[in-house]
């Protein structure tokens, strides 16, 4: 699966003015987005008595297409409103309400409560009264149901502007926008319905899916597929979470090479204790992986070079990113590196301006011609051509020492089997979130590994 579109504001509204301007009116859109979210409202919700707060835009536009259409299929409906409408489709469809709008301030609460006061269009937090309007509303309400997005989101970059009601049900148009995956918007979305509304819309920003694995087959072996050398720093631990997660998500043969025996990995983990960079020319390593327990010091050092001189593709986590970011170089030519930075070490190797986490992500790998993997509770991967994706991530209890090394683990099996850089870092934070969510909670790194089989089983 390749992921549903992501669009930002921006490019929402050109793919809007391009159906506009190809015959389709404003109106007949806002109509389509009207009807499928009061569809979607109903299916979720069932009829339930609903207010439905609307604001001055188009966005509320949608809301009074909504209440006109939850009204005919009988549901007890009311509106209330911040104001008279600004748009000329807002206000037809003010009109075609045709019933009583009552004031924000002083409407009485609901079961169903239905927030179109803002959605891509918002530019500033709402005002305090009716931000305190909105959370007292959604507060007495059973369930809360956002047109486009919870109002007091800034779309593109997932910020809280003004304090944003938890919602149940966000019903948006055409495509996902990055706030329904970045944090800490992504929290307030409930479940996420994507409604038709008619627009052609492409896009190079998509949602992390659950990739394709291809099963072995007669002609298989091991080396086919794939072989993951881990260079193992002197936290051997950390290597050994990757080496055995690499082998766990199907690595074919994988070598972890520390200086000491490393005790209490898999007996199938090849190791030759003594020196790290040992068999670093075989030319059968599909994915080499350096950082999990490597401290940046001169043998760290020296292990980072060895590895970028080597060709072989790449996977570059914590130390190695802590030796990059105090200026070491990734190789000039050759197959395309993967790193995967956390916060502080996406900041320490390239700051931390420049927009939404998706803007960072594609401006940092455009720099360093590398795939980037911004980790976090909502990871973003960016490969140099401009391609990225978010992770919606659901699984929390990800939050634990040795995840990561899970990760880079998990994408070096993705990589030597033969993907390339973009597609095994999405591959394998799906298969990393998939098994955190069958390991359950209070998991530990252990316990992902052991739960990767059937995440990646679930991909054949
Ligand atoms: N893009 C599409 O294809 C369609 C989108 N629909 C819906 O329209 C909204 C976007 O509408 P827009 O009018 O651009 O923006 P909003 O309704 O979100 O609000 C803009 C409105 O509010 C003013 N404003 C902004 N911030 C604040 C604030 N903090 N306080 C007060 N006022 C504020 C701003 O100046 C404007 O006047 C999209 O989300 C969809 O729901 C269509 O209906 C279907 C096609
Ligand atoms: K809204």
């Amino acid at each position: 699966m390749k992921g549903r579109v992501i669009l930002t504001a921006g490019e929402m509204r050109a793919a809007e003015a391009r159906s506009i301007a190809a015959g389709t009116s404003v109106e007949t859109l806002m109509e389509r987005a009207g009807q499928a979210a009061a569809a979607a409202i109903r299916r979720f919700a069932g009829p339930m008595p609903a207010l439905v707060l609307c604001g001055p835009g188009n966005n509320g536009g949608d809301g009074y297409v909504v209440a006109r259409a939850l009204a005919a299929a009988g549901q007890d409906v009311r509106v209330a409103a911040t104001g008279e409408p600004k748009t000329a489709a807002a206000s037809a469809a003010r009109a075609a309400w045709g019933r009583e709008v009552h004031a924000l301030a002083d409407v009485e609460p609901a079961p169903l409560l239905i927030d179109s006061l803002f959605g891509t269009g918002l530019t500033r937090g709402l005002l305090r009264d009716a931000a305190a309007e909105l959370e007292a509303l959604a507060g007495m309400a059973r369930i809360t149901a956002a047109i486009d997005l919870p109002s007091g989101i800034s779309t593109d970059d997932g910020a809280i502007l003004s304090p944003v009601p938890d919602c149940d049900l966000t019903v948006t148009f055409q495509t996902l926008k990055p706030a329904h995956l970045l944090q800490p918007a992504a929290r307030h979305m409930g479940r996420i319905v994507v409604a038709d509304i008619g627009i052609e819309a492409a896009s190079d920003l998509h949602e992390i899916a659950r990739p394709r694995l291809a099963a072995p087959g007669p002609e298989s072996h091991k080396f086919t597929r794939g072989l993951v050398t881990v260079i193992a720093g002197g936290m051997a631990g950390a290597g050994a979470l990757s080496a055995g997660a690499a082998l766990r998500a199907g690595a074919g043969a994988v070598r972890l090479q520390a200086r000491e025996p490393v005790h209490g990995v898999a007996a199938a983990i090849i190791q030759t204790p003594g020196d790290p960079l040992d068999r670093i020319d075989d030319k059968r390593i599909g994915a080499l992986l350096l950082g999990p327990g490597l401290a940046p010091d001169d043998e760290g050092r020296a292990l980072f070079e060895a590895a970028a001189g080597s060709g072989h593709p790449l996977v570059l986590d914590a130390g190695a990113l802590r030796i990059l970011a105090d200026g070491a170089a990734l190789p000039a030519a050759g197959p395309t590196a993967i790193l995967t930075p956390h916060e502080g070490e996406f900041a320490a190797l390239f700051g931390e301006d420049g927009g939404s986490k998706v803007e960072r992500a594609r401006a940092a790998a455009a720099k360093v011609g590398a795939v980037i993997v911004y980790k976090g509770p909502d990871t973003v991967v960016a490969a140099p051509d401009g391609r990225a994706a978010i992770h919606a991530a659901t699984a929390h209890w990800l939050a634990t020492a040795g995840a990561g090394d899970v990760l880079a683990g998990t994408i070096a099996a993705m990589r030597a089997a033969g993907m390339a850089a973009f597609e095994a870092a999405c591959a394998g934070i799906w298969l990393h979130g998939r098994a955190a969510a069958l390991a359950g909670p209070f998991l530990i790194a252990d316990d992902l590994i052991a739960h990767l089989p059937a995440a990646c089983a679930e991909c054949l």
